[in-house]
């Protein structure tokens, strides 16, 4: 019996099972998908991504990241839902068949693997990655300000005991290079979808500068058309629209680099909540969560193929 089955979709995971549920999962859907280790975490974790395919090759992309902030476990908790949902969906569901006969999907479920070890083992708010330097004696890179657009700007930090901490220099860490050079690589990632807790907003480029991108109009409605899809699953309200006008400038962050490396449908959620647990959103909510998510997910891959 599918020992993916017997994993409880309803729970926070470890480290070591969350590893275990990806080989089984590549095993068990091996029609659709593959394990791809993409490099070593600062730490010597490998780093994983899940790849959904049905054929061709180099097919136009879809890349969805959850976990590059090791406390927010309810990303990683919806990472592994919606890859479970993508295959059960797959000869299904419209949309998700028409995105897969087109495009493939990478999915990194455990972006920040040091970090979350971390949040398990001594510190459960750790964010950042474990990564150490001599002579500096805090820890860790904010791995959402290591990229190298608008890096070292406005919402970043130089101290290293900054939760901010952008690094010595851009793509620093092993855990951010991984994801520049396996996207580099590709060439075809048509839409970048980076995914963060807690606030439950939408979000696209740019965070560095209150100066809106060239799509603007574009992703606004797009943004807009997801969140009102989401909301119908369960009535949770996301706000929407550009990272530096609706929450915060922020330099270095991960959908900034993409969308200036020519991808142009790049997205950052905020989910659930909006700050009563916060970080430690129950396990009760990972269904719910996963669920509105899906619809919005759905949306932005739609659009992404349609165009
Ligand atoms: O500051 C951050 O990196 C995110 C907000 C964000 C998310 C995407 C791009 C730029 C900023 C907030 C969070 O998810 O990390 C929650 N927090 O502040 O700990
Ligand atoms: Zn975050």
């Amino acid at each position: 019996e599918r020992s993916t089955s017997s994993f409880s979709y309803s729970s926070y995971h470890t480290l070591e099972e969350i590893y275990t549920w990806i080989d089984n999962f590549a095993t068990e859907h091996s029609d659709i998908a593959s394990k791809i280790r993409i490099g070593y975490s600062f730490e010597n974790r490998s780093i994983l991504v899940l790849k959904f395919s049905t054929g061709g090759s180099q097919r136009p992309a879809i890349w969805i990241d959850t976990g590059i902030h090791a406390r927010e476990w309810i990303t990683h908790a919806t990472g592994i839902w919606t890859a479970r949902k993508i295959v059960n969906e797959y000869g299904k569901d419209r949309i998700v068949t028409n995105v897969l006969n087109a495009m493939d999907i990478f999915m990194e479920i455990v972006s920040n693997p040091d970090g979350f070890a971390f949040t398990h083992s001594m510190n459960r708010l750790w964010r950042k990655n474990k990564s150490s330097r001599p002579g500096i004696f805090c820890i860790g890179v904010d791995l959402n300000r290591n990229w190298k657009s608008g890096f070292g700007g406005n919402g970043s930090n130089n101290s290293p005991c900054s939760e901010t901490y952008h690094g010595p220099s851009p793509q620093s860490e092993p855990e951010v290079a991984a994801i520049v050079d396996f996207i580099t690589a590709h060439g075809n990632i048509k839409a970048l979808i980076s995914i963060h807790s807690y606030s439950q907003m939408l979000m696209y480029p740019y965070g560095h500068t209150l100066e809106p991108v060239s799509d603007q109009e574009e992703l606004y409605s797009l943004a807009k058309n997801a969140v009102q899809a989401l909301y119908k699953v369960h009535g949770m309200e996301y706000i929407f629209g550009s990272i530096s006008t609706t929450l915060y400038v922020a330099s270095g962050i991960t959908v900034d680099w993409a969308y200036d490396s020519g991808i142009k449908y790049s997205f950052s959620f905020e989910l659930r909540d909006t700050g009563r647990y916060g970080f430690l959103l129950p396990a009760a909510q990972i269904v719910p969560t996963a669920q509105e998510t899906w619809l919005a997910i759905q949306t932005i891959m739609e659009h992404t193929l349609n165009h």
